[in-house]
């Protein structure tokens, strides 16, 4: 039995009978990771808002999920908060965002444990303490004490990864996680990704238009286009056989765009040979 199963979800805005998603359909495994890809504007946000129910009151939102075979009941809002707590953890694009700038980072962790997890505020901390430490931030107490404002972007990502890590959620939903990050930041943070996965298990459902991080990170992928669904399956098989032209574009940007970039690292490296071989 699939963890996550969606099946012919669509999304009307009711405003002007605009159709956002178009019977969109696919399942996460446990213990994987789907890749959803796609230009912006393509509805991969949408996707995942009508997932845990985060949509507008204006929009209309149609098909069937289920979470561990049992579908969601759009209508239970107190079920579906305690999905949105304890089953599916998100973390977003922009970090800085997803804290509040008046509390310490360390002071909203223990929240958020003691809130969801019913833990004491001494084991909630000593949990918030280990998280912070197991992504690899050494100074984790530290680094608890400091203000949303004091920290860089990637490190605001780190520790709402090590939050997401703690909960031990059945899934994760990333939404452009790396997009505002530096590619230095942006290597760490697919790495904690992977850790992440390897140490709670947790299905990630993982957004993102760099196709390059997807392709590291997914075993399944779905390519968006225009809220419908162009291609679905196995990550390997579509980036290295795309069947659809739309995927094929896409593929071909992401390596024209990556050449360059592979160019001047090939030459700083044999720069680098030739200046140790002079030595
Ligand atoms: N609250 C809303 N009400 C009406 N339309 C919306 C709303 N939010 C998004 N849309 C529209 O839905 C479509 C899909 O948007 P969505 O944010 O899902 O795209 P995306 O693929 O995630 O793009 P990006 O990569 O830029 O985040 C867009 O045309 C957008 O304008």
């Amino acid at each position: 039995m699939s963890l996550l199963k969606v099946e012919n979800l669509s999304v009307v805005d009711t405003r002007n009978g605009e159709r956002i998603l178009n019977n969109i359909s696919f399942s996460l495994e446990s213990n994987s990771c789907l890749g959803i890809v796609g230009e912006s504007g393509s509805g991969k946000s949408m996707t995942c808002k009508a997932i845990l129910n985060l949509t507008n009151p204006w929009l209309d939102v149609r098909g069937n999920i289920y979470l561990h075979g049992e579908e969601i009941d759009r209508n239970n809002a107190k079920k579906i908060q305690e999905i949105r707590g304890k089953k599916i953890a998100m973390i977003l694009q922009d970090a800085m965002t997803a804290f509040n700038p008046l509390y310490t980072i360390g002071y909203q962790m223990i929240e958020t444990f003691c809130g969801n997890l019913k833990l004491s505020k001494r084991d909630a901390q000593t949990l918030g303490l280990e998280a912070l430490d197991t992504i690899g931030i050494y100074d984790a107490k530290e680094v608890s004490k400091k203000y949303p404002h004091q920290l860089s972007g990637g490190m605001l990502q780190r520790c709402m990864i090590a939050t997401a890590l703690a909960m031990k959620p059945d899934m994760i939903i990333a939404d452009e996680p790396t997009t505002a990050l530096d590619a230095i930041n942006q290597n760490a943070v697919v790495e904690q990704f992977e850790l992440l996965q390897d140490v709670t298990g947790s299905a990630i459902l993982f957004i993102s238009h760099d196709l390059g991080v997807v392709q590291r990170l997914s075993q399944k992928v779905l390519v968006m286009k225009d809220g419908c669904c162009v291609e679905y399956g196995d990550a390997d098989q579509i980036f290295r056989a795309p069947e659809k032209e739309y995927t094929r574009y896409l593929v071909e940007t992401r390596r024209a765009l990556s050449r360059p970039f592979h160019q001047i690292i090939n030459a700083k490296e044999e720069h680098y040979v030739k200046r140790a071989k002079c030595v």
